[in-house]
């Protein structure tokens, strides 16, 4: 898995009908470097890390890793970056445990990687229970372990605080901490001021 060094987003633009969400929005993030996006609701949060996931198309602007252009669907980009956005779907008839093996198989994941991931999240007591059956933390600590079990040097979270209990967000800080230590770009969005200070180099500001 190559190295990212040097995520550049040029002068991006995203319009739905007449509503500009993301006006000319530009910025560099480097390996080993946390970027955390803020602004009130509505303000293009979303919008713009799902441009930078591959996920939605901008209407201009210029995206690109280590000078190179990609799409979501390029396997070189598929295999470096991670994305835990907010409409995450579970496979409904596999287990907490199954579907993070599942991941972690299909992208090439360490072995035992899940076993770590499932223990770290606190998922241990719920792993053979099926996603219907979690609390909407556990949930949401589903989908984040989700990212967490695959390779990446590119990781982009959309407001991983959201239903975490105290011991979730102190857990969260202290992993993008490790994320940072291991050269990974982090792009995040997050209304949680106090994580942002703790953990973020730079700060992207949007408005509505
Ligand atoms: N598919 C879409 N079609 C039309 N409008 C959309 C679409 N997706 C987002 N929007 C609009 O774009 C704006 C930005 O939405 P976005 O979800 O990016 O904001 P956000 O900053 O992430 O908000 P929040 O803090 O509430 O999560 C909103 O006004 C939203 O209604």
């Amino acid at each position: 898995m190559s190295a990212v060094r040097t995520l550049k987003v040029e002068e991006l633009s995203r319009r739905y009908g007449e509503l500009v969400v993301l006006d000319g929005v530009s910025f560099t993030l480097h390996a080993g470097q946390i970027a955390a996006v803020v602004g009130p609701n509505g303000s293009g949060k979303t919008t713009l890390l799902r441009c930078v996931a591959g996920a939605d198309r901008p209407d201009a602007g210029v995206l690109t890793i280590d000078g190179r252009r990609y799409r979501e669907t390029d396997a070189w980009f598929r295999a470096i970056a991670a994305a835990v956005l907010d409409d995450i779907d579970f496979f409904p008839d596999l287990s907490v445990a199954e579907h993070l093996q599942v991941l972690a198989y299909a992208h090439g994941g360490p072995a035992g990687s899940v076993d770590e991931v499932v223990t770290e999240l606190g998922l241990a007591a719920v792993r053979d229970q099926l996603p219907v059956t979690l609390s909407s933390g556990q949930r949401r600590r589903l989908a984040l372990a989700s990212g967490f079990v695959r390779p990446r040097r590119l990781l982009i979270l959309d407001e991983p605080e959201q239903r975490l209990d105290s011991a979730g967000r102190e857990w969260l800080r202290e992993r993008l901490r490790q994320e940072q230590a291991a050269g990974t770009a982090v792009l995040l969005a997050s209304h949680d001021r106090s994580l942002v200070d703790a953990t973020a180099d730079t700060t992207i500001q949007v408005e509505v």
